[in-house]
């Protein structure tokens, strides 16, 4: 692929929305892994019909769609049922995310993905940056955004990369431990220089 591809990651609840929202307002596509998980698990698709096959009825509510927070409480306190999600889902979000990077059309593109390095989807990026937040950040945004136990967050960061394995593995970091001034300010200073860098290849 020729065009520019920059991936875009960090742990649960780190700002991998907030920061690719703003880029996306700088007229930049994005190809968002979690809401293609979504869509490969949406009514009527193969990858739901297996997820009933191998869950039963009751991940689903009456109208026939995944009740994600009861998958998730299974995923996360069961790494067989984790390792099994993983490996139906997993190839078909990849498959989509090489399709829709094909088609995005833009200066530069990001590809936001919360297991971009653990699932070495950063072969198919130019560069890496990561949104960075403490452990304690991590815990009480997911918290307030989502109705979660603390637990099943601690149980979902243990299921990723460990910090500073992921920072070694940047090209750029911003740390979104301040307000969302903060953060922009740092992705207005980046996105300049990526245009920079789109621009030379
Ligand atoms: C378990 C599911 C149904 C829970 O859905 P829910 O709507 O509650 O959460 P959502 O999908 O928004 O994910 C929230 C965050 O959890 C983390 N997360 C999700 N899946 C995984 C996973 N398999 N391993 C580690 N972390 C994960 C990510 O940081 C993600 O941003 C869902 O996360 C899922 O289908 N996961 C498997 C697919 C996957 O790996 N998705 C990540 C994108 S590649
Ligand atoms: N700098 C900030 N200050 C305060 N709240 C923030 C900041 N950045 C993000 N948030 C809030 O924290 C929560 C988590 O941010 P966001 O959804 O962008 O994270 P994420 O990395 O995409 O999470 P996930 O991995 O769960 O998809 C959201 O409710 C968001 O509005």
């Amino acid at each position: 692929m020729s065009r520019f591809i920059l991936g875009l990651t960090g742990g649960i609840g780190s700002g991998k929305s907030a920061a690719s929202n703003y880029i996306a307002e700088q007229g930049i596509a994005i190809v968002d892994a979690d809401v293609i998980a979504r869509d490969v698990v949406a009514p009527g698709t193969e990858g739901l019909a297996e997820i009933i096959a191998h869950f039963g009825d009751e991940v689903v509510d009456a109208s026939g769609a995944l009740i994600r927070s009861k998958l998730r409480q299974r995923v996360f306190e069961n790494p067989d049922d984790k390792a099994w999600i993983n490996q139906l889902l997993h190839p078909l979000i990849r498959e989509q995310i090489i399709a829709q990077l094909e088609q995005a059309q833009s200066a530069y593109v990001v590809l936001v993905a919360p297991l971009l390095l653990e699932n070495g989807l950063d072969a198919l990026c130019d560069r890496v940056l990561v949104i960075d937040v403490d452990e304690d950040t991590q815990l009480a945004r997911t918290q307030q955004r989502d109705s979660v136990s603390k637990q099943q967050v601690e149980a979902i960061i243990a299921a990723q990369i460990d910090r500073p394995t992921r920072l070694k593995k940047a090209d750029d970091v911003v740390s979104n431990q301040g307000d969302l001034r903060d953060l922009y300010q740092q992705l207005d200073r980046l996105h300049a220089h990526y245009l920079e860098l789109a621009a030379q290849k």
